[in-house]
């Protein structure tokens, strides 16, 4: 196994899904869950699936959990983008521009490793994602090391901001 996705585990899933679903949602929407797929042969990202419905209006953001986890290589990262279809029509944007997937944020202590996508509406007009569309993408990279680079024997134990403020 080298990269590849997960769902995370139903605990895991209901936990972030919010509290004004019943079990029974909950449940079903988990067992529809996809894992992430390319959507032509050659396309680099791999489209994340809506798994709960949302709207943003102008000017709106939303923290959008996505039910995956993803392992890959230590000298390896998942980034995190829009689809250029929702920027273009719609100037959708990532709330931190690019989301930054590490290798050991995999299966952390905290999370799971649960991937969660920020978006905001920068646009003029409402823009509404139903469950199993696609509305991020992600591609996999090598990354390269300094130098100099210092080993650093720090594990991450969570998810954003767990290792600094
Ligand atoms: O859009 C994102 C960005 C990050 N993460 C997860 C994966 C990543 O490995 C972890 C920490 O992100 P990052 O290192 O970029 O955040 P930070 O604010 O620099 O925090 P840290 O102190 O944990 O390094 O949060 C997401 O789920 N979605």
């Amino acid at each position: 196994m080298i990269r590849g996705f997960e769902i995370v585990s139903y605990d895991e899933f209901k936990k972030t899904l919010g509290r004004d679903l019943s079990d029974e949602v909950i449940k079903e929407k988990y067992n529809n869950m996809k894992k992430p797929r390319r959507a032509t042969s050659l396309s680099a990202g791999y489209d994340f699936y809506c798994v709960n419905d949302f709207t943003l209006s102008p000017g709106e953001s939303i923290v959008v959990p996505t039910g995956i986890k993803s392992y890959m290589k230590q000298d390896e990262c998942l980034c995190i983008l829009v689809r250029s279809s929702h920027g273009f029509k719609y100037n959708i944007r990532l709330k931190n521009q690019v989301g930054l997937i590490d290798s050991d944020y995999y299966n952390n202590e905290k999370n799971e490793g649960h991937i969660f996508v920020a978006l905001k509406n920068e646009g003029d007009k409402r823009f509404e994602v139903k469950c199993g569309e696609a509305f991020a993408q992600g591609i996999f990279q090598k990354y390269l090391i300094a130098d100099d680079d210092e080993p650093v024997q720090v594990d991450r134990l969570g998810g954003i901001g767990s290792t600094s403020k």
